[in-house]
């Protein structure tokens, strides 16, 4: 069975309520130098869906070594912040967004997790309404991905082109050749979606940017495509990346597909050199850039998660 999409309006909030019943919902954004963004994404679900309505029973900010005031700036927004590094410290740290929500399965209590990037710039509390709503439906729906329109913004802020370059180039191609039962989803990158911990906590984490895609395969390996919904919310704009930081993004995205595609062979090195050029005056030099390929071991793996979860719970 396909991907399913979710059409109609996002529910009420009183019919929202009802379907949680009890169940726990925790929002994770996870941040690097957002400092000039974080703010507003914290409020806004803030207000939303822990004071207007019930809905969030907590709203955690993962510091990702951030050097600005992100921790600050979420800390006054009303957020619980952790930084990704403090976070089992004994288990060492990397960087990536990955790692920012694994960490994160380590230090909230909800039943569903909603993630929303911390660079938002144009986006609506109905994300996390209409991200959660499908979960608290359907216990046959395990994961939940956002889809909207995303312009790429130039310097002016103007509508250059559609964006998603990674989603285009490499995420898309890459399940039109391996995974086409997924290649219905239409936005496979999208920072914004949600999912049951009883299913994350059992995948492998890529540390970097490889997690969406990773997320979306392990789940159809686990549960079957239809496990996985995908519901229109509107709209987003985004801070964007200059073409040669989104290089490291496409590796890690292409090895995390690579990387499930071979189950049961021997991984392949935990890391890779991505050389790119830079004319200088005498010729091209190259720039090579280390872009990290660990994966995180199921949480459920992790000696102590059990009990720190049913501590939590
Ligand atoms: O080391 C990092 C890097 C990023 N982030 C945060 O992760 C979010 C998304 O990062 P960003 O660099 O803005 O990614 P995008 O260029 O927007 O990439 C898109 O595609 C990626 C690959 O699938 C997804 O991880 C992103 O969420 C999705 O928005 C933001 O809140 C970042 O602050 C971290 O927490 N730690
Ligand atoms: O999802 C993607 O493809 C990357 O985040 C890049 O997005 P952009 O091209 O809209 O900046």
């Amino acid at each position: 069975m396909p991907v399913r999409t979710v059409a109609g309006p996002v529910p009420a909030p009183e019919e929202l309520l009802a379907a949680k019943g009890a169940t726990r919902v925790s929002v994770v954004v996870p941040a690097r130098d957002e400092e000039s963004t974080v703010g507003e994404v914290v409020t806004g679900v803030r207000r939303a869906w822990v004071e207007e309505v019930p809905l969030v029973d907590e709203l955690v900010v993962i510091d990702s070594d951030s050097t600005d005031r992100t921790a600050a700036v979420a800390r006054a927004a009303g957020a619980t912040v952790h930084a990704a590094a403090e976070v089992l410290p004994g288990l060492g740290s990397a960087r990536g967004k990955g790692e920012a929500l694994w960490k994160a399965l380590h230090v909230t209590t909800g039943d569903v997790l909603v993630f929303l990037d911390a660079d938002l710039i144009e986006w609506g509390t109905h994300f996390v309404s209409g991200l959660v709503a499908p979960l608290l439906a359907d216990p046959g729906v395990a994961l939940v991905k956002a889809v909207y329109d995303r312009p790429l913004l130039d310097a002016a802020g103007h509508e250059a082109e559609t964006g998603g370059r990674v989603t285009e180039l490499v995420a898309r191609p890459l399940l039109a050749l391996h995974r086409p039962d997924l290649a219905g989803l239409v936005q496979p990158l999208a920072g914004e979606w949600a999912v049951r911990r009883s299913a994350f906590e059992r995948f492998s984490v890529p540390v970097g940017y490889g997690v969406e895609i990773a997320a979306l395969v392990d789940t159809a390996d686990l549960l079957g495509a239809e496990a996985i919904a995908q519901v229109d919310l509107g709209r987003r704009t985004h801070r964007h990346h200059r073409h040669d930081t989104l290089g490291p993004m496409a590796v890690q995205v292409l090895a995390a597909v690579e990387a499930r595609l071979g189950r049961g062979a021997p991984s392949r090195a935990e890391g890779a050199v991505l050389t790119q050029y830079v004319r200088a005056a005498e010729g091209f030099v190259p720039r090579p850039r280390p872009v990290d390929l660990t994966e995180r071991p199921p949480a459920v793996s992790v000696e102590g998660y059990a009990q720190r979860t049913e501590v939590r719970r």
